[in-house]
């Protein structure tokens, strides 16, 4: 039998797939290591990526696309991996015909273990016509001997650490439950008194005695009730700011390339893992344990009251416990079918709302609304045929229930008739059998919420887990010149390449020898995708590369501290980003108190002051996230605001000014000239004006430096620098 395995994040399919199986052929895998294995990106894992790290773990592979018949010839090489709406892995473990149709069973990484009717299993898994892919793996003799690195044990020792500065708290949140639960314990001996020593002897004073106390019995549950929830809520709020604060503060320390593997909702999610973590520390195991306590003394009064009525109890109780667990198994195939239907709704409101300008302009509205209605059409049959399954169980549940009390009562009502019995006993018994329900369904809940905080956790260990970016024996960035002349003051850059995705993605750099001097301007240039801003990204340390070095003044970088670098540089992405916050904010993002003179300064250098100006509250105002309600130019020139303020030593612009207007970006560009003196700059730009003046220019193309030179000697060349600005040279620009 395989044992199912959840992904964590959205991309993770592939590797849990491919640790399920290793764990079928008895090795337990971890997750995060197989996923480094199989080179997983931003869209996942691609199927000769999975290929790979399964070969690396010790199977031989053989990916293959194949017919439904074909697939289920080869069951003998169950389980496999499946291709799954092509965009989605599964594991195949079985098929198994009953009643003359033949059933899948398959374990979604992002669901669970399922059953499918061949139609379901095909419309998911074949692709074009009557194919789809599977990837077979055999154990070789390889995965027998690798010793595989386990899986991170989850530690909630760590967990119970943000517990400890609540102690005494908790200890009254404990005090608290138990007399809440000594209080309910008293509830049934109290009726029994109140029937069998008050009511049958007619003493009026012990009945209003036993009713005072049952009184000052709900008094004590509700105060208690209330102090409960206030301690819990409080404790549990402050736990939970605590983690989640914790998980911010680690995940800025992160490398960049741990963001390029996740999605945002991989984020949201591990928020809302730690309210699952925080709901089941502060609640659900504190109230489980009571629960338990509460159920263990009504059973011991059951059994000392009549024997036969806790088996009867028992039976029945395990009875409808079965009956659920039959019918939510069932459930489970509908259930799945949902969760599908429920992801293409998602993505297709999400279309909607992203695309809706161009949508409007391309008349595509009509096609997609239909496509929405398509989906709550088949998500309204479904909602229709999980109710009717939903209504089964709950009337059996309910009917089981029910018999039980009939039958509970009428062996109680025997035993009051044969005197074995008090009357008492028996309003005590139908009590205790009511409050018994509750604490099994809390112990329900509980073993999900435990499931679902060990799952919390290890995404969580994940980014716990992982090396922070800055570690202690890094060395500070020397920006002084040093006067040896073994030493190459400014950048140097020996023999780099670099891959994104491992050794099996295409080189985006090759071999590029390069000297970035100190103090001078080097322009970048080369077609779109010919990897001018992944070199950049690598002078900033947003990777290490694959091969080669990057010296700063003699230093390598692979050994300088990332944050001391980037304080030394001001940088302008492409896709830089503007903060919901005010204009000077903006600006001046690095200081807490900003120096308004500066402040000025920077936005005068941008061309931006007299548009901030304009504006009623000038450097205070608002503005949205994302740079909401200013043009594309302005936000360029906030950006380039924000590089000047910083006054760096190293300016970094990655096509800082192409969306300025001619007048704007020469107005820029002279004011620049003053400001990038005695500074190194690296600008990537398509436009000529803004290369044309640099110390040395770079051509990339390819992933290679194909020319370098200054304008005047690379336009004589005639060569690719020439062909890539012609164009402009003609106009005379
Ligand atoms: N995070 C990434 N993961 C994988 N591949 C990437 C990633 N970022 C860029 N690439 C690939 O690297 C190559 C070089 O991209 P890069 O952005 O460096 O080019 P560029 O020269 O700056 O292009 P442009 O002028 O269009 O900005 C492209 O083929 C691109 O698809």
């Amino acid at each position: 039998m395989i044992k199912f395995i959840p992904q964590r994040d959205q991309m993770d399919c592939g590797p849990a797939c491919l640790v399920m199986v290793a764990n079928f052929y008895g090795k337990k895998y971890n997750l995060d290591y197989v996923r480094k294995k199989s080179f997983i990106t931003k869209e996942g894992v691609s199927f000769s990526g999975l290929k790979e790290a399964a070969q690396d773990i010790g199977f031989e592979t053989l990916s293959t696309q194949l017919t439904i018949k074909q697939l289920i010839d080869k069951n003998e090489y169950f389980p496999c991996i499946l291709h799954w709406n092509q965009k989605h892995f599964v594991v195949l473990y079985k098929v198994k015909p009953t009643k003359g149709k033949n059933y899948f069973y398959i374990a979604d990484p992002e669901f669970g273990k399922i059953k499918l009717s061949e139609d379901k299993f095909t419309s998911h898994w074949q692709s074009n016509s009557n194919y789809g892919v599977a990837l077979f793996l055999n154990p070789a003799n390889k995965f027998y001997e690798l010793n595989p690195e386990p899986e991170t044990t989850i530690n909630f020792k760590y967990i119970l650490n943000y517990i400890k500065p609540h102690k005494y708290k908790f200890f009254k949140i404990f005090l608290l439950l138990l007399a809440g639960s000594g209080f309910t314990v008293f509830f049934p001996l109290i009726t029994q008194k109140l029937i069998d020593d008050g009511i049958r002897t007619k003493n009026l004073n012990l009945i209003i005695l036993l009713l005072l106390g049952q009184l000052a019995l709900y008094i004590g549950v509700i105060v208690v009730g209330i102090f409960r929830n206030w301690l819990m809520l409080y404790v549990g709020n402050k736990v939970s700011i605590t983690i989640i604060s914790d998980f911010f503060k680690k995940m800025m320390k992160l490398p960049m390339s741990f963001f390029d593997t996740k999605m945002i909702g991989d984020f949201q999610q591990r928020i809302q893992d730690n309210e699952h973590i925080e709901d089941f520390l502060t609640s659900n195991s504190l109230i489980t344990l009571f629960s338990f306590i509460t159920f263990s003394v009504f059973f011991a009064i059951l059994m000392y009251y009549d024997y036969k009525i806790l088996l009867v109890y028992l039976t029945l109780t395990v009875g409808s416990v079965v009956w659920s667990y039959y019918w939510l198994n069932k459930r489970k195939m509908l259930d799945y079918i949902r969760f599908q239907q429920r992801v293409e709704n998602q993505e297709s409101v999400y279309e909607m709302l992203n695309g809706i300008t161009e949508m409007k302009l391309n008349r595509f509205e009509t096609y997609k609304i239909t496509a929405w209605e398509k989906i709550q059409k088949q998500l309204f049959d479904i909602n229709l045929r999980i109710l009717r399954l939903d209504q089964v169980q709950l009337s059996g549940f309910e009917f089981l229930n029910q018999t039980k009390n009939i039958i509970v009562t009428f062996i109680a009502a025997i035993a009051v008739t044969n005197n074995t019995l008090t009357l008492g006993e028996l309003l005590s018994i139908s009590y205790i059998i009511g409050q018994m329900n509750g604490p099994v369904n809390q112990i329900i809940t509980f073993l999900r919420s435990f499931q679902d905080a060990k799952l919390s956790l290890l995404r969580l260990n994940e980014v716990k887990n992982h090396d922070d970016e800055e570690t202690k024996n890094l060395k500070l960035l020397n920006t002084n010149s040093i006067h040896n002349s073994n030493v190459y003051n400014g950048i140097s850059i020996k023999n780099l390449s670099f891959q994104y995705e491992g050794p099996k993605s295409p080189y985006v750099l090759r071999n590029i020898n390069l000297l970035i001097p100190e103090g001078k301007v080097t322009a970048i240039v080369g077609a779109s995708g010919s990897g001018k801003t992944t070199l950049m990204k690598l002078l900033l340390k947003f990777y290490n590369p694959t091969n080669g070095t990057i010296f700063y003044n003699g230093d390598d970088l692979l050994n300088l501290s990332p944050g001391s670098l980037r304080e030394k540089c001001g940088v302008v992405m492409q896709d830089g980003f503007i903060f919901s916050d005010t204009i000077a904010r903006n600006i001046a993002t690095g200081d807490d108190k900003f120096d308004y003179n500066k402040l000025k300064h920077a936005a005068v250098m941008a061309n931006i002051d007299d548009f901030i100006m304009s504006l009623p509250l000038k450097y205070n105002t608002k503005i949205g996230a994302a740079g909401n309600g200013i043009s594309g130019g302005q936000k360029q020139r906030l950006l380039i605001a924000r590089a000047i303020y910083k006054a760096p030593q190293y300016i970094f612009f990655d096509e800082a000014s192409s969306a300025l207007d001619a007048e704007n970006e020469k107005i820029i560009h002279d004011n620049l000239q003053n400001f990038f003196k005695g500074k190194t700059v690296i600008v990537i730009a398509h436009r000529l004006s803004t290369v044309k003046n640099a110390d040395q220019i770079i051509v990339m193309n390819n992933g290679e430096i194909t020319e370098s030179g200054t304008h005047e000697s690379l336009v004589k060349q005639e060569s690719n620098y020439y062909n890539l600005v012609k164009n402009q040279l003609a106009l005379g620009t």
